[in-house]
């Protein structure tokens, strides 16, 4: 997964975010995306995934010839709350064309590499924020995602359950998948093979 982001402008009622944003991104690399509060991180998230349409300039997203599909991991991930943490974790590759026996054996592993091979069978109602985060990532990687959107995915966390939130988002993109994280949090930032900053509507590496 490739993504390149060539003189994007984009902008907010009164105010210019982007006004000729230049940027590649490439797979496999786990990129932290920092900035201050309202530099337009999320916006950022919102143009790669293809939710929202820039102004001016293009985004190319190329895998293979293929475009992105990118899963999305937020503050509180969403998940079905009265199903299991496996079947949580099979949704999305059962939304592809992937056979429901493949699916399960994947969801099954990305869940013990998540460290919750043994919450499979409890219901996604009764896990901790932390470990539904897990589960979302796992769903991630079970549907073999190749973009993996996470904005702010440990804001809520304590620090054990932000360090397995981070190694499971590792985790994705050890597999493969171009894994952005926004962040505000330096510690995360560390984590990540890279870390880049909005500053005036440019990104910075540092
Ligand atoms: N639909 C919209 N209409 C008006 N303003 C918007 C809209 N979407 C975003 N903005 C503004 O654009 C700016 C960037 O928002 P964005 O959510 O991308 O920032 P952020 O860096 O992710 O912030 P935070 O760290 O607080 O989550 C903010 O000032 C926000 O108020």
């Amino acid at each position: 997964m490739r993504i390149e982001l060539v003189d994007v402008r984009y902008s907010v009622p009164g105010r210019a975010l982007f006004s000729g944003l230049t940027h590649t991104f490439a797979a496999p690399e786990m990129i932290a995306l920092m900035g201050p509060s309202g530099s337009g991180k999320s916006t950022l998230l919102g143009l790669i995934s293809g939710q929202l349409a820039p102004d001016g300039g293009s985004i190319i997203a190329e895998d293979g010839g293929s475009p992105a599909a990118p899963a999305w991991i937020f503050q509180s991930t969403p998940l079905l709350a009265h199903r299991t943490a496996l079947d949580n974790a099979m949704t999305a590759a059962l939304m592809t064309d992937h056979d429901p026996i493949v699916a399960r054996r994947r969801a099954a592993e990305a869940l013990d590499r998540a460290g919750l091979g043994g919450l499979a069978s409890t219901r996604a109602s009764r896990l901790s924020g932390g470990e539904r985060q897990r589960v979302a990532v796992a769903r991630a990687i079970t549907a073999r995602s190749r973009l993996v959107l996470a904005d702010e995915p440990t804001a809520s966390l304590d620090p054990v359950s932000r360090e397995r939130v981070v190694d499971a988002l590792r985790g994705a993109a050890e597999l493969g998948a171009l894994t952005l994280v926004a962040t505000h949090d330096e510690w995360v930032a560390d984590r990540c093979d890279t870390k880049v900053r909005i500053e005036d509507g440019t990104l910075v590496g540092y």
